[in-house]
């Protein structure tokens, strides 16, 4: 069955879709898409009747009057306006799922921490109560700062729905692949992609190929963006047509049904007697969408030395502050490493910025053990770290010869926030113990002399 014809025997794809992607290309586009012919108005958003009997209704991810370049507001045609999907919202506990500020007095934050891949569960865990919180940063109340997280999923939700008003997520998957069933169409994602769920953004999770695991950042400010490029000009690093939005796709179905939503760092349902996948078309540039890491065009030193990672940012959250991100999102994929007299691995620094990073696949160059697929680790602000011993005896003595970094992909979620552990990731997590031992054998290598040359 096509994508956006999941219930309706007459929907077929229209306007700007590929029928056989069920993806429009760009990032930040103006997107126009309609499951059924003629449901999208044209030459206005607010039409006194609606085709086909529906509602209109404009879904704001910014403020009204946020510059243009930055405004993102879409407007849905639906079979019931999202007010008939929200009862009395009554309390839950995900007692998983933690928001900023979480600072807890016996939980120590301040170190350089190392988890092995977090097991998958023998219990049957969703997309909402899978969600395990590694870290939070800022605070949600504000609309500062971040979350990471890491999702061990099992089963589908089953007539069961979710929204955040607390931020996007930034999902990145490592093992399974997973169908987000959203309001405004359908993403499948699998290792090697990501995706962004807008807040406000109603969707489903259904498990495709299980079990599941990956890591989510959980963005409390201004939305993602593509970085500047600035001397690198208008090409690179990740390219606007390499972002898949979904085309509309829609459900009619009457059936009794769960809504949760996260608000303010709490949980709260509502009981609904239909699908609130119920947009038929809409238009408009707030949305969700998928990108494909493998596209991501990475630059770097063509002659010596080791640029700062920001070379390698995927996606940045500004924080108002120019230059310094609420969150990057930085990406350390398989490349050439061709730089002449130079160590090629990651320096050895303290930074302002809290690095949460995560292996997807394969070795990662400051940290040839230990660092391994499905792990992650955290250098909280100002706080050293760099090569192991081992990566600083290989970065030292390699031949300068081009070296293909092969079958590598890691990243990192760095925020101007001082990132802070949850009890479970201090505690429950698989943290290693020795991960700090990987530096003890770096000896003194001072002998008083000059460098000389090679
Ligand atoms: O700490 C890390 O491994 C991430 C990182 C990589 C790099 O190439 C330079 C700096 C940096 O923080
Ligand atoms: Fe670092």
């Amino acid at each position: 069955m096509n994508q956006n014809t999941l219930a309706h025997p007459a929907a077929q794809i229209l306007v700007n879709a590929r029928p056989h992607e069920g993806y429009m290309p760009g990032f930040g586009n103006d997107f126009e898409t309609e499951a059924l012919p003629g449901a999208l108005p044209q030459g206005q958003n607010s039409p006194q009747k609606c085709a086909y009997g529906l509602y209109a209704e404009q879904l704001s991810g910014t403020a009204f009057t946020a510059p243009r370049g930055h405004n993102e507001r879409t407007w849905c045609y639906r079979i019931r306006p999202s007010v008939k999907h929200a009862g009395r919202f009554a309390k839950i506990d995900l007692p998983d799922w933690k928001s900023a500020p979480h600072i807890l007095p016996d939980v120590i934050s301040l170190g350089q921490y190392r988890w092995d891949p977090i097991p998958h569960s023998q219990q049957k865990l969703t997309w909402v109560t899978g969600m395990k919180t590694v870290t939070t940063a800022g605070d949600v109340n504000t609309q500062t700062g971040m979350a990471s997280h890491v999702y061990l999923v099992t089963d589908s939700m089953v007539d069961e729905y979710f929204y955040s008003a607390d931020g996007e997520l930034l999902v990145v998957p490592q093992e399974g692949r997973l169908r987000f069933s959203t309001e405004l169409g359908v993403i499948d994602l699998e290792p090697k992609e990501i995706a962004i769920l807008p807040r406000g953004l109603v969707y489903r999770v259904e498990v495709l190929e299980g079990p599941c695991r990956g890591f989510v950042c959980e963005n409390y400010g201004q939305k993602f963006d593509l970085p500047n490029r600035g001397p690198i000009g208008a090409n690179c690093l990740a390219n606007p047509r390499d972002f898949k939005c979904p085309v509309a796709a829609f459900e009619d179905r009457d059936v009794a049904s769960r809504v949760i939503l996260k608000w303010c760092g709490q949980f709260h349902e509502t009981r609904i007697d239909h699908s609130p996948l119920d947009v038929v078309a809409w238009h408009g540039n707030y949305c969700p969408y998928k990108y494909d890491l493998r596209t991501y065009s990475p630059v770097g030193a063509i002659l010596f030395d080791h640029p700062d990672p920001s070379i390698f940012t995927v996606l940045t959250a500004p924080s108002g502050q120019e230059g310094t991100a609420n969150i990057d999102f930085v990406l350390f994929r398989d490349r050439w490493m061709v730089a002449e007299h130079s160590f090629r691995p990651p320096w050895y620094h303290k930074n302002i910025m809290s690095e949460l990073m995560g292996n997807i696949y394969g070795v990662y160059d400051a940290k040839p053990q230990g660092f391994a697929p499905g792990g992650m680790s955290l250098h909280n602000c100002m706080l050293p770290h760099g090569p192991d011993r081992s990566a600083f005896e290989n970065g030292s003595n390699e031949p300068m010869v081009p070296h293909f970094q092969a079958e590598t992909m890691s990243f990192m979620f760095e925020t101007r926030f001082p990132q802070h552990l949850t009890e479970w990731a201090a505690k429950s997590a698989p943290m290693q113990d020795d991960y700090i031992e990987c530096w003890n054998s770096l000896e003194k290598k001072f002998d008083g002399a000059p460098c000389v040359k090679p």
